[in-house]
């Protein structure tokens, strides 16, 4: 700021010198000129004067004769330079400026006008008497009048000359002024620009250090710009991954939309989500980007990454030694487990990772916020899974319990009516079995009820729902499976238990037997309620017929 002042008023201040010294050849024309005018006038004076003396030399000359000769005709040039000299006479008076040049023309001029009436006086007495003009002349005071006239043309000559004389040493001097002035001048605005140089430069400097920060923090906003804006659409598909994490059914039905987002979070990157089964190995649910086909099951300790500590490591880790023991290129690969309430509920492999070291560590940061957000929203959804499951089982068999089959049998139900497609029900009652309890104890009860739940679930096809009813009873629902069928496929159950090994592991009854009542929707039964009546009193009727055998529903258990 303070420099800008500085060189703003030098800049003016030469800026007048040089100005300065463009106007002085100007003054010095404008000397020169007056000197010239002056020089021309004096030249005219001079010129005027010198005709005065020719036409007073003239009228003179004229006179003499005419006193010698008495001829009217020597008058003649008299009287013509007699004409002409009074506009000359007014002309050198006009022609004087100064002063004293003024004084000394109108002197000049009285005198011409005497010598000229002194020979208007000698012509006049020429005519009445010679000898008295020859007296006058002779007596001289023509030529003195002359003599004076000459003295005092020659004087102002001379002063006109002086003038001049000075007018020109004035111009010298003017001009070697100017030419001084002028040098003056350009090495002033030499110096002051020489002053003002380094200034600018410096100036220039400052300017151009300033610009470059400039650039440079211009180029650092863009950068925090652009990273900003990537981290924000980063996030937006984190949270929508989650969204969509958390409104799956559950997390193998959630790993294909986790593999969408994962290409899309991570574009030019490849990658696998393996969750962990409940056998404990790991098993490739989603996979995406184009690059090498991961194992698609997994041991857990065939991986670097799950291996290393005791607890699992949710830290990025690079394999060296490829997963499941095959070969894999160093580096490029990143595996992060995926733990979620210190528990791991699944792996993440991204490769394709960027040999740049700077980009490197983006990526895998990106790599292990994903993972990060992933567990907890996995860990979430196995949670859900998890009490979803505890809901609809009965914890001592694991099969369905009876909140489940209300709601299963409604739902099979109608779709049996939208299909028109028989459903049939199963019920089952194991036989004495308060026996069981009151000679083998409540516990070895309990080991039979499982016992017999294995039995059912390995009896069970796809699409069978079982149910343990309550205490000691079961229900099965076996859609799109007509009556006929179901009493088959319901006493080839009934003799898989009567065949069982009741205690296997000892201390209870070798054998247990169980009666089961089938009655099959819409022949037995319309509604949910008239259906289970239906198996039940047919149960009824298969305990009152002796136990161990299958009663299908008839018109009378309607
Ligand atoms: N150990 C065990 N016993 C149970 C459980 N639930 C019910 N029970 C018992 O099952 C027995 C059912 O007996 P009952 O209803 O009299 O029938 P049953 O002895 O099987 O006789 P029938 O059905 O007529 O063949 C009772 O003794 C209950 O205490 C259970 O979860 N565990």
């Amino acid at each position: 700021m303070r420099n800008e002042k500085q060189v703003k008023l030098l800049a003016a201040v030469v800026f007048a010198i040089l100005a300065l010294a463009a106007a002085l050849p100007f003054w010095l024309n404008r000397s020169n000129q007056a000197l010239l005018d002056a020089a021309q006038r004096e030249g005219r004076q001079q010129q005027r004067l010198e005709r005065m003396l020719d036409l007073l030399r003239d009228a003179e000359s004229s006179e003499r004769a005419y006193v010698i000769t008495g001829k009217d005709a020597f008058l003649a040039s008299s009287l013509q330079a007699r004409q002409a000299l009074a506009p000359a006479l007014q002309q050198i008076k006009d022609g004087s400026r100064s002063g004293s040049a003024r004084v000394a023309a109108w002197r000049i001029a009285r005198l011409a006008e005497l010598k000229q009436a002194e020979i208007d006086g000698v012509i006049a007495v020429r005519r009445q008497d010679e000898a008295a003009a020859r007296a006058m002349v002779g007596a001289m005071r023509g030529r003195d009048h002359m003599e004076e006239l000459r003295r005092l043309v020659a004087l102002e000559t001379a002063r006109m000359a002086q003038d001049r004389d000075a007018g020109y040493a004035g111009l010298v001097a003017d001009s070697q002024r100017s030419a001084c002035m002028g040098a003056a001048a350009v090495l002033l605005a030499a110096g002051l620009l020489g002053g003002l140089l380094p200034i600018l430069l410096r100036m220039l400097r400052v300017r151009a250090q300033g610009v470059r920060a400039l650039e440079a923090r211009a180029a650092q906003l863009g950068a925090a710009a652009d990273l900003a804006a990537r981290r924000n659409r980063e996030l937006k598909l984190i949270a929508a991954m989650l969204r969509a994490v958390d409104a799956a059914p559950s997390s193998t039905a959630a790993a294909p939309l986790v593999g969408r987002y994962a290409a899309r979070l991570m574009p030019g990157l490849s990658g696998s989500l393996y969750l962990l089964r409940e056998d404990g190995a790991l098993r490739r649910h989603a996979q995406w980007g184009d690059g090498p086909a991961h194992p698609a099951e997994m041991a857990l300790d065939a991986c670097r990454a799950l291996r290393r500590d005791t607890a699992p490591d949710p830290s990025p880790s690079a394999c060296h030694d490829g997963c499941n023991g095959a070969e894999d290129e160093l580096g490029g690969r990143t595996c992060l487990p995926l733990v979620s309430h210190e528990e791991l509920v699944g792996m993440m492999v991204v490769q394709g990772l960027s040999s740049d070291p700077r980009q490197q560590e983006q990526q895998e940061r990106l790599a292990q916020a994903v993972a990060e957000q992933l567990a907890l929203a996995l860990g979430n959804a196995k949670l859900r899974e998890s009490l979803r499951r505890q809901s609809v089982l009965d914890p001592l068999t694991g099969l369905y319990n009876r909140r489940h089959f209300d709601e299963t049998l409604a739902r099979e139900l109608a779709r049996a009516r939208r299909k028109a497609a028989p459903l049939s029900l199963l019920v089952l009652d194991i036989d004495h079995f308060k026996q069981v309890n009151d000679r083998h104890g409540h516990a070895a009860g309990d080991a039979v009820l499982r016992t017999i739940a294995q039995r059912i679930r390995a009896w069970g096809r796809e699409g069978d729902v079982a149910c343990r009813y309550g205490g000691e009873e079961f229900v099965m629902l076996l859609p799109e499976c007509a009556v006929e069928a179901a009493a088959v496929r319901a006493d080839a159950l009934r003799r898989a238990i009567e065949s069982m090994t009741a205690s296997p592991g000892g201390g209870g009854p070798e054998q247990v037997t169980a009666s089961i009542g089938v009655a099959a929707w819409p022949d037995q039964g319309d509604g949910a309620d008239a259906l289970f009546w239906a198996a039940d009193k047919a149960l009824y009727r298969a305990k009152q017929q002796g136990r161990n055998r299958v009663t299908v529903a008839g018109a009378e258990d309607r």
